[in-house]
């Protein structure tokens, strides 16, 4: 393995790194040129990781700098790593790890606080400090069970949406939603083109082009069957109460469909505005964003708290160089966060700190399992100040 080498994508890499992807990711065929051309498009070049085996490229990865939303309102760029592809021919010699030591240079190197992913397995990157912090509830909802426990209005503010009013209000209503809700991805302008162009690689003979639905405060986009006459709510984005039920009724009142399937935020209301619940089911709890704290105080500084107090967490790094003691004093909802030589109250690694950090998991369960070491009395103090009002919801897949 001594002709192993590791430098940034060049022009003449492109056709074969989409093809090795399109082969790591069990894609049916590598991306269509137009999109290829839209994803280089959403990073610099220095962002790539190549690994070449005499020549050939055996190992890729890369990250964008994407606005993630913190508790509190605070936007922090993170890095998102992604496109992460080993060659099968080069599986579990280090290629990952390799790839994600110098990602991890390049991110100190742009003083990001923050990592983020979506990640394919669950096994994989704990051991670089990642853990779970983000979930969503994939429901199936049944449209002959839907009645609304209140009268719908007269007119339902829903209209379909011409491609011009999708391309100006989309992008917009969603910055509005992201710029509010915890755990958001903000979703750069070089993101919507592919979004927008709704390519058939992305559905199968069957399934129909998206369809927008348009509210003053939202929107959702979704797909039929034709098949089993279903739909799969691809997008949904609402910024208010008001615009959230509005788009559902629409949605649930869709006609001669017989089950409507969609990710939605693990505290979503919409099985509470139904007489009967149960015609919304979850059929899984999939985590939808990964996160690892890349700068303890920096990081834990920028979100706000739902108590003050004050906490000294023990964190330990096996990976990199976040371990040690950090006392986080919260006053006013705000931390003010410094490494420390005071005894801990709390003993956790940096994967656990990074699942509880939006709160989509709370210290309190994650203590119950043995990952955070502590006495009742600071778990209380670790668990409400980390405690937040809505569950996180990342909204995007990258
Ligand atoms: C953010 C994203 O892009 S997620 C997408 C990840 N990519 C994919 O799933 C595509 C298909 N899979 C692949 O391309 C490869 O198998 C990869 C990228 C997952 C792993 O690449 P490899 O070069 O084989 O990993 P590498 O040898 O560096 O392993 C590093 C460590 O992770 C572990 N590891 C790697 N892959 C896995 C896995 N799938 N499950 C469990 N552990 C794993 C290794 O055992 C090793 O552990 P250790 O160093 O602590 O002993």
């Amino acid at each position: 393995m001594t002709s192993l080498t590791m430098s940034p994508a060049t022009e003449a890499d492109w056709p074969e790194i989409i093809g090795a992807d399109a082969r790591a990711f069990v894609l049916p065929a590598p991306l269509p040129d137009d999109e290829i051309a839209e994803f280089r498009a959403k990073f610099p070049d220095d962002a790539t990781f190549v690994v070449r085996d005499d020549g050939r490229i055996v190992g890729f990865s890369m990250y964008f700098v994407l606005p993630m939303t913190l508790p509190g309102g605070e936007v922090v760029p993170t890095a998102g790593l992604s496109w992460v592809a080993v060659a099968a021919t080069h599986r579990r010699r280090g290629l990952l790890r390799r790839m994600i030591d110098a990602q991890f240079a390049a991110w100190r190197a742009a003083d990001l606080s923050v990592a983020i992913l979506t990640a394919s397995e669950g096994t994989i990157y704990e051991r670089f400090g990642f853990g779970p912090a983000v979930f969503a509830h994939q429901a199936r909802i049944d449209p002959s069970a839907v009645v609304f426990r209140r009268q719908a209005p007269e007119d339902s503010r829903v209209r379909y949406g011409t491609p011009d009013e999708i391309a100006t209000r989309a992008p917009e209503i969603h910055a509005r939603w992201a710029a509010q809700h915890p755990g958001a991805i903000g979703r750069p302008d070089t993101w919507w083109p592919s979004i927008f162009a709704d390519r058939t690689f992305r559905r199968n003979s069957q399934t129909s082009g998206l369809h927008y639905l348009l509210h003053a405060d939202g929107y959702a986009s979704y797909r039929t069957d034709a098949r089993n006459h279903s739909a799969t709510v691809e997008d949904f984005v609402a910024v208010t109460t008001q615009a959230h039920d509005d788009l559902w009724r629409v949605l649930t009142g869709l006609d001669l469909i017989t089950s409507i399937d969609a990710a939605i935020p693990v505290d979503d209301t919409l099985g509470h505005l139904l007489t009967d619940s149960r015609a919304v089911s979850v059929t899984g709890r999939p985590d939808t964003l990964w996160v690892s704290i890349l700068d303890v105080v920096d990081a834990l500084s920028r979100r706000s708290y739902g108590v003050d107090g004050s906490i000294v967490l023990d964190v330990a790094d096996t990976y990199s160089d976040r371990a040690g003691r950090y006392a986080v004093v919260v006053v006013g909802g705000r931390a003010t966060v410094s490494r420390t030589d005071q005894a801990a109250d709390a003993v956790l690694d940096i994967a656990t700190l990074s699942s509880i950090y939006l709160g989509g998991i709370s210290a309190r369960e994650l203590a119950l399992a043995g990952r955070i070491d502590t006495t009742e009395e600071h778990l209380d103090v670790l668990a409400r100040m980390f405690d937040v009002p809505r569950a996180p919801f990342a909204g995007t897949f990258f």
